[in-house]
C-alpha cells in the first residue's frame, strides 16, 4: 500500500514537549491575563471569551473569572477550544518580538522537505490552533516552514483521541484512510487513528515513555513509507 499523506502532531512529535511546556505555556500563563483585560472587547476576543463562559456554563462570569478558568485550564494542559485560540493570539507576540522560536528536530525538517519534494502530502494536526502552529512553523529554527503543508487541522474538527476526527480529516483528504500514515508520541491519538484505519507511527523522542503496539521511532528519519 502507497501512503500518499502524512498528518504529523506537533509536540513531542516535530519538536519538543519541553518547549510547548516551558516556553510556550508560561509565556501565555503570564501574558494572558494583560492581553485579554486589553482586548476583552474586540469581537473576535470577546467570542473566545463567551465559549469559555460556555463550557464552564457561567454566562455572566466576569473578565477576571475567565481569566482564572483560562489558568487553571493551562496549568491542567487542557486542549479546550477556546483557551488554544487565545493561546496562539498570545503567542503571536512572542514569535514577533524573538522571545522564541518554534522548536523543530532537524531530522522531522529535513524529512518533511524531502517528502514534500517527493510528492507526499503533508498535514499538521493539533490541539494547538491552526493559527498556533502557523506561528509555530511560520517562526521555526529553520525559517518560514508552511509551504510544506496542504493543510492544518485542531480541535475544530474533533478531539485527538476521538476516531470521529480521524474518519474527518480522511474524508477532508479525500484519500482511503489506509493510504494516510499519522505521526504522534501519544498512543490514544495513534490508537484512534488507527481505529479509523489510518496507518501509524509512534514518535518515542525521549527514553522512558511509554510503548505501545504501534510502529516505534524516535526520528523521522527511520520512517520508511514503502514498509506500510
Ligand atoms: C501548535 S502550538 C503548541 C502546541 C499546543 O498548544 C498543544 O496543546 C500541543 O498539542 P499537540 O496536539 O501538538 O500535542
Ligand atoms: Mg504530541
Amino acid at each position: 500500500m502507497t501512503i500518499k499523506a502524512i498528518v504529523t502532531d506537533i509536540e513531542g512529535t516535530t519538536g519538543s514537549i519541553s518547549f510547548v511546556h516551558e516556553t510556550l505555556f508560561p509565556y501565555a500563563r503570564t501574558h494572558l491575563p494583560d492581553f485579554i483585560r486589553e482586548h476583552a472587547t474586540q469581537p473576535a476576543i470577546a467570542e473566545q471569551l463567551d465559549a469559555v463562559r460556555q463550557e464552564i456554563g457561567q454566562p455572566d462570569a466576569n473578565t477576571e473569572t475567565v481569566i482564572e478558568q483560562l489558568l487553571n485550564w493551562i496549568a491542567e494542559d487542557k486542549k479546550i477550544t477556546p483557551l488554544k485560540a487565545l493561546q496562539g493570539l498570545v503567542w503571536e507576540n512572542g514569535y514577533k518580538t524573538e522571545a522564541y522560536k518554534g522548536h523543530l528536530y532537524p531530522d522531522a525538517f529535513q524529512k518533511l522537505s524531502d517528502w514534500q519534494q517527493q510528492g507526499i502530502r503533508l498535514f499538521i494536526y493539533s490541539s494547538g490552533s491552526v493559527y498556533a502552529q502557523k506561528l509555530l512553523f511560520g517562526y521555526s529554527d529553520f525559517g518560514d516552514l508552511n509551504h510544506l503543508f496542504e493543510g492544518n487541522f485542531d480541535t475544530l474538527i474533533g478531539g485527538k483521541k476521538d476516531v470521529a476526527s480521524y474518519q474527518a480529516i480522511a474524508e477532508q483528504l479525500d484519500l482511503p484512510a489506509q493510504e494516510i500514515l499519522f505521526l504522534s508520541d501519544v498512543i490514544a491519538e495513534l490508537d484512534a487513528a488507527q481505529a479509523a484505519g489510518l496507518k501509524t507511527t509512534h514518535l518515542i523522542r525521549e527514553p522512558g515513555m511509554e510503548t505501545g503496539e504501534h510502529p516505534q521511532v524516535s526520528r523521522f528519519d527511520q520512517i520508511d513509507l514503502t514498509a506500510f
